[in-house]
């Protein structure tokens, strides 16, 4: 089973997914590839209608690790359960560059979505700096030591590296082979371990062929209902 997961970070309005969604499920019946889509909360609980019965996942771009209270612009795991959510994701980069969240929070938010039967999409990722300084492997192991024994059966791993997120820059096939092959021997349990960085319909069959590979979290070529169904067919076509 290969994975290709669309993040639309701050993008989509309800109208936008409704429309998306139909498109999508028309264009794409992916027989080996498990999709599924990242929409801003404002349209998430609408995914439980817009994908049932379908090969369409949906999950939460993040959430905090208490199952209720006194944190305002917060959402919990209950309320993203109740929902149906198949995955949320945890530590996208830019969580943890712009919202500042550390590694201590990010294992809070795992351990808070395994109480509640929530797979995780686990993400890290090295800056530029510290991939010209050849901190990756310690950057990436810094990242996973807290979380490497609880990520378990059901989770998955996004390798995205911050330079190669929103610029159009890629890291060579060499580079992404060797730093998933880094991240699978780092972790405890056999997981899927996805790319993500600038993917788009240009470089889905070269990234899809890459070894270790497991599929991919695209970002911005997510919100084009064209393009990301390219990206489903690449990693369909290249088992
Ligand atoms: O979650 C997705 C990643 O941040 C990649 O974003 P991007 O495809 O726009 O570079």
């Amino acid at each position: 089973m290969r994975y290709v997961f669309g993040n639309w970070k701050m993008n989509g309005t309800l109208a936008f997914a409704e429309e998306y969604v139909n498109k999508l499920l028309g264009e794409v019946r992916p027989a080996s590839v498990q999709v599924a889509l990242f929409p801003p909360f404002t349209a998430l609980s609408s995914f439980q209608y817009l994908v049932k019965d379908s090969f369409l996942k949906f999950g939460a771009q993040n959430m905090y690790y208490e199952d209720s209270g006194a944190f305002t612009g917060e959402v919990s795991p209950v309320m993203l359960k109740e929902i149906g959510v198949d995955y949320v994701l945890i530590g996208h980069s830019e969580r943890r560059h712009i919202f500042l969240e550390n590694d201590e929070m990010l294992m809070k938010k795992v351990e808070a979505a395994h109480r509640h039967d929530i797979p995780v999409v686990f993400c890290v990722g090295e800056t530029l700096e510290e991939r010209r300084t050849g901190a990756t492997k310690d950057v990436l192991k810094r990242q996973l030591i807290l979380v490497q024994d609880i990520l378990s059966r059901g989770d998955i791993v996004a390798y995205e590296p911050v330079w190669a997120i929103g610029t159009g820059v890629t890291p060579t096939m060499d580079e992404i082979r060797e730093s998933i092959s880094w991240v699978k021997e780092l972790l405890k349990a056999d997981l899927p371990v996805l790319y993500g960085g600038s993917v788009n319909k240009g470089n889905a069959v070269d990234i899809s062929e890459v070894s270790g590979v497991d599929g991919v979290l695209v970002g911005g070529a997510s919100l084009k209902v064209e393009e990301f169904a390219i990206i489903i067919k690449a990693f369909d076509q290249n088992i």
